[in-house]
């Protein structure tokens, strides 16, 4: 069995970055730290802002980017996944999982993380596990989530299932800016995007529709097709 992600994930609560008090995301830490973080997270958020206005420019919908990108919210969270050399791996050769395969909720995910690898996608339709190295410091990784699929592709972006595997000599640490879609908008494919060649794939949904059932109903792929798949 593989280890339970609990037992290896530190994971503060997620701050809402847009909202008025962000003092949760650094209580207790020293001014240097506050100011770093703040601005850290600041920046990641604007730009991945700036990745969804060019997905959605890139399907030429420019005309539409200013409009998406201000119906968005966004949250940052700082994780640590413990090195534990006794769990290199569970019995069955696979490795030790700090955080469960799961697909993302938000538009986009944007990660920074240190020198420790660990951010395993699966590939294909349930293929292999691969493993993502980090190309270096000055390098961020983005992740497509699911609403991203639905309404600024109709189906023809993937949300990868990934996970983060753990075993290493030294600790993972990681952050990520999540954008979101805001909780009442409606996510829904826009009409240049429906085409008879590429049918509308999802039926339109609010947004908090969506994470309560993903919340009760686990983060498997399938999660969307099962909500909103035609
Ligand atoms: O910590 C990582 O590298 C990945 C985090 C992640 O996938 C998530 O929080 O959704
Ligand atoms: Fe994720």
């Amino acid at each position: 069995m593989a280890a339970s992600p609990s037992s290896t994930l530190v994971s503060p609560p997620r701050v809402d970055l847009d909202g008025e008090d962000t003092s949760t995301l650094v209580r207790g830490t020293p001014e240097w730290l506050r100011e770093t973080l703040t601005s850290t997270a600041g920046e990641m958020a604007r730009l991945a802002r700036v990745i969804l206005a060019m997905v959605v420019d890139g399907y030429g919908l420019s005309h539409r980017s200013d409009e998406i990108v201000a119906a968005t919210d966004t949250n940052f969270r700082m994780l640590r996944y413990h090195n534990d050399n006794t769990r290199t791996s569970s019995s069955d050769g696979q490795p030790a999982v700090g955080l469960a395969a799961h697909v993302d909720g938000s538009y986009l995910t944007v990660l920074f993380q240190n020198d420790v690898d660990g951010f395993e996608m699966r590939t294909g339709d349930g293929g292999e596990w691969a493993r993502v190295h980090s190309p270096g410091p000055d390098s961020l990784l983005v992740v497509a989530g699911q609403p991203l699929v639905v309404s600024w592709s109709n189906g023809r972006l993937h949300a990868p299932v990934h996970r983060v595997a753990v075993g290493g000599r030294e600790d993972r640490l990681s952050c990520g800016v999540f954008l979101l879609p805001r909780r009442n908008l409606v996510v829904d494919a826009p009409p240049e995007l429906v085409t008879v060649d590429a049918p509308r794939r999802f039926r339109p949904f609010e947004y908090s529709d969506y994470l309560r059932f993903k919340h009760a109903g686990g983060n498997g792929e399938d999660v969307l097709d099962r909500f909103a798949g035609i």
